[in-house]
């Protein structure tokens, strides 16, 4: 970063519907694993930030649960983390999936942002796999409903078209001092980051099978002497067949899955880690407003 008043900061608000991709998005943005991605919906539950840098522009961007019509408490509190997100940002980025397009999820996101006072711009997201045709007129489509500064045709997965939308959306940062230093690349803490790595691995172990109401707990994070870390979690399901599911044959499930992400989880922290995993069935823990706040969301009635 150069020393000129002519530094930029400021927030991004990624929107989308769920499995739009936004984290594999925010990841290129960033250029390394922040969010976790998976080809579950509903993936990203607690707030993550990823810290993209581009030039002398610093953008915190605030990769947000996927949008829909909240009905329990946790997708209420999903929802409303989404919309905390959004508040206090300098640009809001609507990331668009033209082909498995969910109409009913992406209508009311676009009319809640129509009326938003920020830049907005508008992404059209897997051009690797999408007809050009269809996507124009998507494009042309949504462009009449909201007001957007500009629209980008990307590959999140390949990173084709990224690198102009990222300048696009540099110059859209106000001008002022970074916010975080030039090395960081998320402000979610190392424990919270732990449990998205070990849900990524329960996801991609369990496809299906995995309720959509299960969850990681952190429990301990204890730095050892000699330069590995310990790391307790607890996976909570609601109930005790979906325990069975998660331990697996003698316990062979919970094994592969606790090595898989023990495994990420010293690349990703550059340290030796020993990785403890426990199962536990807790029918009403989506009522548990402690466990709420561990897993970064807010309570809301
Ligand atoms: N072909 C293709 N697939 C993509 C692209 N971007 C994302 N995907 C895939 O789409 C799926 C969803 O991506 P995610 O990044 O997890 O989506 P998300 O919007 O964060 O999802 P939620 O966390 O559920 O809100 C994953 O299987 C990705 O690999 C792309 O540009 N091209």
């Amino acid at each position: 970063m150069s020393d000129s008043a002519t530094t930029r900061c400021g927030v991004v608000a990624v929107l989308g519907a769920p499995n739009a991709g936004k984290s594999t998005l925010v990841n290129q943005l960033v250029g390394q694993k922040v969010a976790i991605t998976s080809a579950k919906a509903q993936t990203t539950r607690a707030r993550m930030m990823g810290i993209a840098l581009d030039g002398d522009t610093q953008m915190i961007l605030v990769d947000t649960p996927g949008i829909f019509a909240p009905k329990r408490r946790l997708d209420r509190a999903m929802v409303s983390a989404a919309w905390e997100g959004a508040e206090a940002a300098d640009a809001i980025l609507l990331l668009v999936d033209p082909v498995k397009q969910r109409r009913h999820e992406l209508e009311p996101l676009v009319e809640q942002i129509a009326g938003r006072p920020e830049r907005k711009i508008l992404v059209l997201n897997k051009v690797d796999v999408a007809k050009k045709e269809p996507l124009l007129a998507l494009a042309q489509e949504l462009g009449e409903k909201v007001d957007f500064a500009e629209v980008f045709f990307v590959s999140a997965l390949t990173g084709d078209g990224v690198p102009e939308m990222k300048a696009a959306l540099a110059a859209m940062m106000p001008e002022g001092p970074w916010h975080y230093p030039e090395d960081q690349v998320s402000d979610a803490s190392e424990r919270l980051l732990a449990t998205e790595i070990t849900r990524e691995q329960l996801y991609k172990q369990l496809h299906e099978e995995l309720p959509y109401d299960s969850a990681v707990r952190p429990e301990k994070y204890i730095q050892r002497k000699d330069g590995s870390v310990e790391i307790h979690q607890q996976i909570v399901v609601t109930r005790d067949n979906q325990r069975a599911i998660v331990l697996g044959k003698g316990g062979s499930k919970i094994k592969a899955i606790g090595e898989a992400a023990r495994k990420e989880l010293s690349e990703v922290l550059g340290q030796k880690v020993h990785l403890f995993l426990h199962v536990k069935t807790d029918e009403r823990w989506t009522e548990d407003k402690e466990m709420f706040e561990e897993m970064g969301l807010d309570w809301v009635r």
